[in-house]
């Protein structure tokens, strides 16, 4: 059996450390609050952010990353604009990075893969991405994840480690086309909760979905993805998952948003992280500097904006006519 760093305690964080002690692996999960690291090592239970998972007494939650550091694999769940600060602070070992948060850095344009490669160029670095609400995967049940990076034996490793019959990795090279759809999928799921919020109907919900698909395609084929990529678990997957369920933190966001309520209040009222209010101007900036046209995101971000919800909504609804293709 071996020793699992998970770098950051929220809901994913948890449920992923929770994957590899029910593998029978020793857990080490870091937080930087030292009362939920202490409240989750008397309790067993991290109540603020996954209440009701009992977590096996095989994971410890500590504040000391050089501790983790050590582990034989790192999953990094922060969320995506803290990840560089605590890969800065994680000691450089060569062992294996897992980034499993979702987003894009607002201060560089870089997915979370290249700025772990950037801190710590030593380290194979690979992508878990996939339709994956936390508290499912907590209570054990069904997922599929794609699995993506380059080393293939430390990919082997990685999947041999988290893999259980129900929770089922799927291998790919496809780095950057994992992260893509996991990151723009979360920009999409507050655009479809809108529509949601607004009471606009199920075809329009299955149009942004597809549309939605289209701009994600099209903003992935031109950073280097791979089109089967983004048709798998990491995008097309994830896409239908969050844009079907208000469990989804994304589609939640926009929900409100749809029935009118400001978004910068909803954002500062939420404890957990809605990372697609984060990656929509990141990526409408990214999409425009690649000359990729990406109309839904942009409507996400005016609407994040503080524009009204109908005039958004009509402006999209009056673009000119165009081909499907
Ligand atoms: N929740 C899910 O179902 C799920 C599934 C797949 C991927 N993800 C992704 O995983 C990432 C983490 O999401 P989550 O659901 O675990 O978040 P969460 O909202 O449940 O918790 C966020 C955690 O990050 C901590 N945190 C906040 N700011 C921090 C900082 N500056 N430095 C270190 N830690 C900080 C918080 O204290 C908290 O423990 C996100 O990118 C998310 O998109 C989430
Ligand atoms: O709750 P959300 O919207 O952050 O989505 C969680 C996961 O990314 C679903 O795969």
């Amino acid at each position: 059996m071996s020793t699992v760093g998970v770098i950051g305690a929220g809901a994913w964080g948890t449920a992923l450390a929770q994957v590899a002690a029910s593998n029978g692996h020793d857990v080490r999960l870091w937080a930087r609050d030292p009362a939920l690291v202490a409240a989750i090592n008397a309790t067993h239970e991290n109540a603020p952010y996954l209440p009701g998972a009992a977590l096996s007494p095989r994971i410890s939650a500590t504040t000391d990353l050089a501790w983790v550091a050590e582990a034989e694999v790192n999953l990094m769940v922060t969320p995506a604009q803290a990840m560089r600060s605590v890969l800065t602070a994680l000691p450089a070992r060569a062992q294996p990075l897992v980034v499993s948060s979702k987003g894009i850095e607002a201060s560089s344009h870089l997915l979370m893969s290249e700025v772990a490669a950037a801190e710590h160029p030593d380290s194979p670095v690979l992508v878990l991405s996939g339709p994956t609400f936390a508290h499912e995967v907590a209570r054990g049940l069904p997922t599929a994840v794609t699995l993506a990076g380059e080393d293939t034996a430390a990919r082997a490793r990685v999947a041999d480690l988290i893999a259980a019959p129900q929770f089922r990795p799927y291998a790919s090279a496809d780095v950057i086309g994992a992260e893509i759809g996991g990151a723009v999928k979360n920009v999409l799921a507050i655009a479809c909760g809108v529509v949601e919020g607004a009471g606009l109907g199920q075809n329009a919900r299955a149009a942004l979905i597809a549309r939605g698909f289209a701009e994600m395609t099209r903003f992935g084929l031109a950073k280097g993805a791979r089109a089967e990529t983004l048709a798998g678990l990491s995008g097309l997957g994830d896409l239908v998952l969050t844009c079907s369920s208000t469990a989804s933190r994304n589609f939640s966001l926009g929900a409100g948003i749809g029935r009118g309520e400001p978004a910068r209040a909803l954002l500062a009222e939420r404890r957990t992280v809605a990372e697609g209010a984060y990656t929509a101007p990141v990526l409408r900036e990214a999409a425009a500097a690649a000359g990729v046209e990406m109309p839904i995101t942009a409507a996400v971000c005016a609407l994040l904006d503080g524009a009204p919800v109908r005039a958004v909504i009509d402006a999209l609804l009056a673009r000119p006519l165009r081909d499907e293709g």
